[in-house]
Order: structure tokens, then sequence, then C-alpha cells
């Protein structure tokens, strides 16, 4: 436990593990504002059912989305509200902007926040001034902040360089996160000096499921057991046939620690 931090921190924290153990399986729905649709019919509750029965411990949405969803899923899930936002049509899409901020998350009934920065943009110094002043907010508040931080601009030819990875989450832990969430490398071993030097817990994004969602299963056993204290996963199971399935499969990883049956 950090040795500042406050009880109503320390609680909430703690609370967004469900599972009584020491993995965080966060389902990450909080893309429509970057690609658009994410369901074809607009309902994100049968993703909410998906995550709540097959082992997530909380969810990332934006705020605009609770206005559509149940309330009764958060009685098995803890809720992240994200606070930030770009669209994949702007002139900079790696230019992430708050959109809303911590007293509203704790209005909308939010266990935590989290906020995304791309290290390496050309609006970083901004982001970073985004990411501390909301630091600063769950401080005084007693609210978990998820930092979403990528290696991710003009000078970045790849943003899985364990350096730059490396560099990237230590900017997070530095600024004030409770849990940092990146792409990771794919060697184990760059992955365990990452997630070793890193004083917060590393979470494990899914990415792209371009290479086939047994790709990602694979690089997220091999993440979870190189020292990720978790994973924040999105397309990987909004894309999937059965979601629920494809959230097991991952939960299995997380809490179980088992080597996923590839689908
Ligand atoms: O945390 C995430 C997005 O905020 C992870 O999403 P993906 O698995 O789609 O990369
Ligand atoms: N936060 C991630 C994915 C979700 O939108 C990003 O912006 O790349």
């Amino acid at each position: 436990m950090p040795v500042n931090e406050t009880f109503a921190r320390r609680m909430r924290r703690e609370r967004l593990h469900r599972h009584g153990d020491r993995g965080l399986l966060l389902v990450a729905l909080d893309h429509p504002i970057g690609a658009g649709p994410i369901v074809p019919d607009g309902r994100l509750d049968p993703l909410l059912h998906a995550a709540v029965h097959n082992g997530a411990d909380a969810v990332v949405l934006h705020k605009g989305a609770l206005r559509h969803i149940r309330t009764g899923w958060f009685r098995g899930l803890s809720l992240i509200v994200h606070l930030s936002a770009s669209t994949g049509t702007a002139p900079d899409p790696d230019a992430k902007v708050l959109v809303t901020g911590v007293e509203e998350a704790l209005r909308l009934g939010a266990d935590g926040v989290s906020v995304h920065v791309n290290a390496g943009s050309l609006t970083e110094a901004r982001q970073l001034a985004d990411l501390a002043s909301v630091a600063d907010a769950c401080d005084r508040w007693g609210l978990p902040l998820v930092a979403m931080i990528y290696p991710r601009g003009p000078g970045i030819r790849d943003g899985r360089d364990p350096e730059l990875v490396a560099h990237a989450v230590t900017v997070a832990a530095e600024i004030g996160a409770d849990l940092v969430k990146t792409a990771l490398p794919a060697d184990a071993a760059q992955i365990a000096r990452i997630t070793a030097a890193c004083p917060i817990p590393v979470l494990a994004a899914g990415g792209t499921t371009d290479g086939g969602a047994s790709a990602v299963l694979e690089h997220l056993g091999t993440a979870l057991r190189s020292g990720a204290a978790g994973a924040a996963v999105g397309r990987l199971i909004f894309e999937a046939p059965d979601p629920g399935a494809m959230t097991r499969s991952v939960a299995d990883l997380v809490h179980g620690r088992r080597v996923p049956a590839l689908v």
C-alpha cells in the first residue's frame, strides 16, 4: 500500500478487485468516440451482461454511455469512467482531450476514472498536464486513477518499443496514477523488465485483433505470466462472436492464470 494513500482511495482501489485476488480484468468499452459504433444496434447491455457473468472486474465507459445502460450490472462490476477522448478522423487523432472530470464521474457513480495520454504526440505537454490535474482531483476525492499511456506520435516508429513503454508507464506512476494500462511488447523478458521497474501495477492492453483472437490471447497470457497485474481488453471481447465466452477466456488468464483454450 502506498504510504500516503487515503482510506477512501485504498478501499476503492481494493474494491475494484471483484474476484478477491490480485488480478484485474477491465472490459474497455471506451472506443465509440474514437472509432464509431462498437455494436450494430447501439445496445451495450449485452456486453455488460457478458462482462458481469464471465469474470470481469470493471468496465470502462464514457459518461454518455451510462444514460443507455442498466444500473443493475454494477452490483457485480465496478465502473471506471473514461475522462478523455479523440476521434480517429481528427487532424491529429493522438490529441486526447478531457471530456469530463472527476467530480462528474463521482456524481455518475464511478469507482475509478481513467485518462488516456499519448506520450510522444504533438500535444503531449497538454495531455500530461491534464493527467496531472486529474491525479490531483483523485487525491482530493480518494478515487483510483487508471492512466492509459501509449508511446504514439510522429516520431514513434514502434509503439511497443520496450524502452519507450518502460518510460511511458513510469510517467504514469510519477504523475500519480494507481494503475497503468499500455500496449506491452511481445517478448516475455522485456515485459518482466518493464513491470518490475514500474512502481504501480501494469495492465496489458488487448489491442487490435487483426492478427486473430488467438494471437491476442497468447500475448495476454505471456504478459500475465511476466508480471502484468491484469488486462484491459476491448476489441477482443466486443468483436468476438460470443463476447461472454471471450471474456471468460481472458478472465481465466487473469484470475485463474490458466492457458486459454484457443478460439
Ligand atoms: O483499454 C483499452 C481501450 O481503452 C483496450 O482496448 P483494446 O483491447 O481494444 O486495445
Ligand atoms: N483508449 C484507446 C482505445 C479506445 O478507444 C485509444 O484511444 O487508443
